[in-house]
């Protein structure tokens, strides 16, 4: 499934696609099918970016990286249809685990039962944040709501709208797990941007009917290795680019010991922040350089661990779990379908972590005995003895500045339209460049068709139909 290597570097293509991650894979094969001469530089040794399948040593695919899609993510579910891979329906047929106040409770379906207050105050917090979603509505995000969204930090919303321990809990965990951030760092607006691109507050947390519904069977990078093999001899892989010179019709893209390619076009396909990485000759306007300077991302580490079979589901429990302390924080079944192995996922990251210093990339040992010890705690006994553990550290990948957008305030009301506003003969593409499913798979896929459409609307190719 790796694509293999062009023998020799071209000197000019008509597009190059700067990123081989989702939205570039994407990008290249559509501008490809269209008849241009496309050549993708990843500076990475693979493809898939964000998505990432390692196995377990019995060749179990285990999702680092980006894993589930859901119902209203049709970019992407139809790619998927139409490269004929299979989706896994997540386990739910159980119940879940909230822990919270020292007390564990068991429920079924999306939100727990916490209680009439509790409940009461998280429904009025769903119904306003879908209010204020649907009120913002899509791009542009300007206008005096956006602008007065765009003061206010998620944090401070939550203090004033939302009263009980549980709720602001469910909210939290909401935040940490779509935007590796605490409430705090989060601009309102982004966040309302968010949950409207994505279909709602229940759609974006949602596993029966939501973003959680499914995981792609063989893996999330099953489906970034198939768009790779589409476009064999048009990628070349460890090539970082560190400067784009461009005039008024063309730009020439520079890797360190190589040969400078020169295209009509350049398609970067990454998020701002990744993007701030590479150096322009002439500087990038102030709007568009600001955007990528302030813009930050989150990081944190995803932990698989493997049983030798998923004894939860003995116990009547999906495996799906949110706690208010400690280490693990959030939890859910990966198992593979069939009898196999039982694996447990562990999302852990700053937002949501009791020691910070658990997450230092040394602290690899002492971080696995600590999760296990929770899940122990958690789900019983049987959590003691995994038989392997296999956990990616988002903060230390090379060339990814982390794993999702933490977006402050003040930045997204006046700088929206420069995520994918072209710059001479550079476009945008990238998950975090799309209202809808931003931040997800589907986003990076509705980015690349939008990229490819403008690239080839900018050179009056005919052909494109098929976008
Ligand atoms: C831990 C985690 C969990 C996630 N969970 C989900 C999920 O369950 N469902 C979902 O839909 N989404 C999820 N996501 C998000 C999803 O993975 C991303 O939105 C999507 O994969 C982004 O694709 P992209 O092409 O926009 O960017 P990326 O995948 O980030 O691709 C950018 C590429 O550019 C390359 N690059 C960077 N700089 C340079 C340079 N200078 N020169 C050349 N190449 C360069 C990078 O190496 C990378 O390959 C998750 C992400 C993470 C990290």
């Amino acid at each position: 499934m790796t694509p293999r290597l062009t023998a020799s570097t071209p000197r000019e293509a008509d597009v190059v696609v700067i990123g081989a991650g989702l939205s570039g894979l994407v990008t290249a094969r559509l501008l490809h099918r269209a008849g241009l001469r496309v050549l993708v530089l990843e500076a990475k040794n693979r493809v898939g970016g964000r998505l990432l399948t390692t196995t377990t040593t019995a060749g179990v695919a285990l999702d680092a990286g980006g894993a589930w899609v859901g119902p209203g993510q049709d970019a992407v579910l139809a790619l998927l249809d139409e490269l004929g891979i299979a989706l896994i329906p997540q386990y739910t047929a159980g119940h879940n685990l909230l822990r919270i106040g020292g007390r564990t409770h068991r429920y079924r379906g999306d939100l727990p039962r916490l209680g009439p207050a509790a409940l009461l105050d998280l429904a009025r917090a769903r119904r306003a944040v879908d209010r204020m979603a649907r009120r913002l509505g899509p791009p542009p995000l300007t206008g005096p709501y956006a602008a007065r969204l765009d003061t206010w930090t998620v944090a401070a919303w939550l203090d004033r709208h939302v009263h009980t321990r549980a709720a602001r809990l469910i909210l939290q965990v909401a935040t940490a797990a779509s935007f590796a951030c605490r409430p705090e760092e989060l601009s309102l607006l982004a966040f309302a941007a968010h949950v409207g691109g994505n279909g709602g507050l229940s759609r974006l947390i949602g596993v029966r009917d939501g973003a959680l519904a499914h995981r792609i069977a063989g893996g999330a990078a099953t489906l970034t290795a198939r768009l790779a093999n589409e476009l064999t001899g048009r990628i070349l892989l460890g090539h970082p680019v560190t400067r784009i010179t461009r005039t008024a019709d063309h730009a020439t893209v520079t890797v360190p010991g190589r040969t400078p390619i020169t295209a009509r076009r350049v398609v970067i396909a990454m998020d701002p922040a990744t993007a701030r990485t590479i150096a322009h000759d002439p500087p990038l306007p102030p709007p568009r350089a600001d955007l990528q300077t302030r813009w930050q991302t989150g990081s944190g580490v995803k932990a698989h661990l493997v049983y030798p079979r998923p004894w939860w589901r003995d116990l009547g429990l999906t495996g799906a779990a949110v706690t208010d302390t400690g280490t693990v924080r959030l939890t859910f079944d990966v198992s593979p379908p069939g009898d196999g192995s039982g694996i447990l996922l562990v999302l852990l990251g700053l937002p949501l972590i009791d020691d910070p210093a658990l997450l230092h990339p040394d602290a690899r040992d002492r971080r696995r005995r600590k999760i296990v010890d929770d899940l122990t705690a958690l789900f019983g006994p049987k959590a003691r003895d995994p038989i392997e553990y296999r956990e990616q550290d988002w903060s230390a990948e090379p060339w990814q500045t982390g794993c999702l957008p933490r977006v402050p305030p003040g930045l997204l009301g006046t700088h929206h339209a420069w995520l994918t506003r072209p710059i001479g003969p550079l476009h945008w593409a990238g998950s975090e460049t799309s209202y809808l499913g931003e931040g997800h798979m589907d986003g990076a896929v509705r980015s690349a068709h939008r990229a490819a459409t403008e690239v080839l609307d900018s050179l009056d190719c005919k052909a494109h139909g098929a976008l």
